[in-house]
């Protein structure tokens, strides 16, 4: 249950003075529907009234606060003569200009005669001082409410700084002082605020100094919420460890060695390592929790296949679960020969399995039947009952997150997890979002692969681009076209796929198909099993296949508009190919005009195709919270942290977290209670039903 005392900061934001049923939405796009959302959305600069010239001082270009007599209106007829409202004072005159504005309005705010507090922006046009469009006018009784140092937030269209700085300020008289959770000599080492004042200076700057990422209030604030992460990853991490696990080992290995003999390849290096240290993990009575990390194409599903075999020759059963429907029944695909040869039991589970089919796969796996399951999120279904579930591997590819593993936890499958993830993470990123798991990196490709052949070229040039891949695909070649990613707009991605399906089918025929997102999970299997089969030559897609797909018969990948994907994303698309022994081509289209940064970005790209080298560069150019590229990254959203900035606070978070639990593993001492708000506070109380108490 939340703790009372933050009952005021989870009302939603509609409880706040100001923000009516047609403003709610824009906050809700902005920064969230709930008043603690405001408490995390941070001004980024300040605004500082204080500076009160005589007119004819007024500095232009800089904000001023004047106290003026007005004058005389004159009212304006469009944009080229604006309303404009002479005002003067002892040392000369300045004109209010207003290019929209109803006159009863204005007239109403500045009747002439009367001395009025003006504060703006000052321009100087044509020899003469101009207010455009001034930010505060008011009487003289209310000069000390303008004179001061004003925060500037972010905004959105339709949103603007007084309603939001008013809702702000709502918001954060609804911030309650709260129990210190923060060890009180660590505090005092940083000199760190309370919350509750760190809040404050950042929201009330007395300057700019307090708005840096580097200012004690800040520092403390983006603590907090690593803290929040931390610790929630800590709570699973022990809580999945005390929970006693099985000794899972197959010292015979009869099993894997079946299935290392049907291969047609050795294992690497980085292979064979990785699964060494899963089987030492798994033979440990604990719970083992490793994520398996291997960079695109560097063959985790069969180090995934070879730590299954141990747990089912261990006479448990083995779950893999995909984030995809397409990559689930790939997955069924490749491993059902394996299967074969080591003679185990294989099914497959997705949300389309209904009815009675469903319901004897179900009964079989209770039965323990089938030895290894195969599915979607369908696997953690309340109904599906394993006779014994030994290991369980998570085919994340960045799609699932914490949560997923928090679910599983909850279920109280008292399993080994393995989780497989293509992104290739930095140091301070894996922390954030894996501080619970051990890590496996395989850092090394399969021998034979060819080195990928990128190019970067302007879309001006996308007709000789078509014309290459209708020569290539004549010469046999298979083709992924994948489709400008069009932000926050799935069926603009759509539009603009199927306008490329149709210019493309106009040229090449029955040999182009279309695969996209909307697509019935049925029709998409349909086309993609029609590309691996060769029927299909060229396949325009939206980034559905971003994830996984292995077809390794195709060799060539046309990105348009890469300039809008991240590079971690482009990096996975480029992956699609060059898993064969055919050379491959990958073509980054871009967009003009492209700046420096993104010209710079796609050149990484060009230059190398190691993957953590890629993702290092990109946090570099433009810092952890893209590094993802765009939706579903998966990865924890900051709003308080910046990992660029407070890296160093990230692995302190993480130590801190764990020296907690290690002292109170049940969260039941004399800083449970902070903590307990802590979590509450960032959201991340879904950790704390891991407890017994919780
Ligand atoms: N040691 C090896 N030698 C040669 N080929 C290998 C080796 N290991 C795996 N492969 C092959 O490499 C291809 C890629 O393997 P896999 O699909 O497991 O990659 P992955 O790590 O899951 O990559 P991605 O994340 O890009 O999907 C497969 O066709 C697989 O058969």
């Amino acid at each position: 249950m939340r703790p009372q005392c933050l009952f005021p900061l989870f009302a939603p934001i509609t409880a706040l003075p100001g923000v009516g049923p047609r403003l709610a939405p824009l906050y809700e796009r902005l920064l969230g529907s709930k008043v603690v959302d405001l408490l995390w959305h941070l001004p980024t600069s300040v605004v500082d009234r204080r500076c009160s010239p005589r007119l004819n001082d007024a500095p232009p270009g800089q904000v001023a606060t004047v106290t003026v007599r007005v004058e005389a209106h004159f009212p304006g007829d469009g944009p080229r003569r604006p309303y404009r409202v002479r005002v003067s004072d002892e040392t000369g005159f300045a004109h209010l200009v207003f290019f929209h504005g109803r006159e009863d309005w204005l007239r109403h705010q500045l009747p002439e005669g009367e001395i009025r507090i003006v504060s703006g922006l000052v321009e100087h046009f044509n020899n003469e001082i101009n207010f455009p469009h001034p930010d505060h006018i008011v009487p003289p009784e209310r000069k000390a409410e303008v004179m001061v140092i004003e925060q500037v937030y972010p905004l959105t269209a339709g949103l603007t700084q007084r309603p939001l700085a008013k809702a702000a300020a709502a918001a954060l008289a609804r911030a309650p002082e709260l129990p210190e959770w923060q060890d009180p000599a660590w505090l005092a080492r940083q000199s760190w605020p309370s919350w509750r004042t760190a809040l404050l200076a950042v929201h009330r700057p007395d300057d700019a100094g307090a708005l840096n990422p580097d200012s004690p209030p800040r520092r403390r604030l983006a603590y907090d919420e690593l803290l929040a992460t931390q610790l929630a990853l800590a709570l699973v991490r022990a809580n999945l460890r005390r929970q006693k696990g099985r000794s899972l080992a197959a010292p015979a290995g009869v099993m894997r060695a079946k299935v290392m003999a049907a291969l047609p390849f050795q294992l690497t290096g980085a292979q064979s390592r990785a699964v060494s240290e899963i089987d030492s993990d798994m033979a440990e009575p604990l719970r083992m929790l490793r994520l398996l990390q291997g960079d695109v194409g560097s063959g985790k599903t069969v180090v995934a296949l070879l730590a299954m075999l141990t747990a089912i020759e261990a006479g448990a059963q083995a779950a893999l679960m995909a984030p995809t429907e397409i990559l689930a029944r790939q997955h069924l695909a490749t491993l059902s020969p394996l299967a074969e040869a080591a003679g185990i039991r294989l099914a497959l589970l997705t949300g389309r399995d209904k009815g009675k089919a469903r319901e004897k796969l179900l009964a079989s796996l209770a039965e323990g039947d089938i030895d290894l399951l195969i599915g979607t999120h369908a696997l953690f279904q309340e109904d599906v009952v394993f006779r014994e579930l030994g290991l369980a591997v998570i085919d994340e590819q960045h799609r699932f997150g914490v949560h997923q593993r928090l679910d599983l936890a909850a279920k109280g499958f008292a399993v080994d997890m393995l989780v497989m993830t293509a992104t290739p993470i930095p140091r301070t990123l894996l922390l954030s979002a894996y501080g619970d798991m051990d890590a496996s990196r395989l850092d090394e490709k399969p021998p034979g692969r060819q080195p990928i052949d990128t190019r970067v070229v302007p879309l001006t040039r996308l007709d000789e681009m078509v014309a290459a891949v209708g020569r290539a695909v004549n010469g046999g070649a298979r083709v992924y076209w994948v489709c400008p990613l069009v932000e926050e707009s799935e069926q603009l991605d759509l539009a603009a796929a199927e306008a490329r399906h149709q210019t493309l089918t106009e040229q090449f025929g029955e040999r182009v198909g279309l695969i996209h997102g909307r697509m019935k999970g049925s029709a998409r299997d349909a086309v993609m099993e029609r590309f691996a089969a060769g029927d299909i030559d060229i396949l325009v897609a939206t980034t559905v296949i971003e994830v996984g797909v292995n077809v390794p018969e195709a060799t060539i990948m046309v990105v348009e508009h890469a300039e809008r994907f991240g590079l971690a994303q482009l990096h996975q698309l480029r992956g699609r190919v060059g898993r064969g022994s055919g050379r491959s081509t990958c073509l980054l289209l871009y967009g003009h005009p492209l700046g420096e940064v993104a010209k710079a970005r796609l050149e990484i790209l060009r230059a190398t195709e190691d993957g953590f080298v890629i993702a290092e560069e990109d946090l570099r150019l433009r810092g952890g919270g893209e590094i993802l590229g765009t939706r579903q990254s998966g990865l924890p959203e900051f709003h308080l942290a910046d990992l660029d900035r407070h890296g160093d606070l990230l692995e302190i978070a993480r130590d801190d977290s764990r020296l907690i639990l290690d002292r109170d593993p049940e969260l039941t001492g004399p800083r449970s209670e902070a903590l307990r708000v802590l979590l509450y506070l960032f959201e991340r109380d879904a950790a704390i039903r891991t407890l017994r108490s919780g």
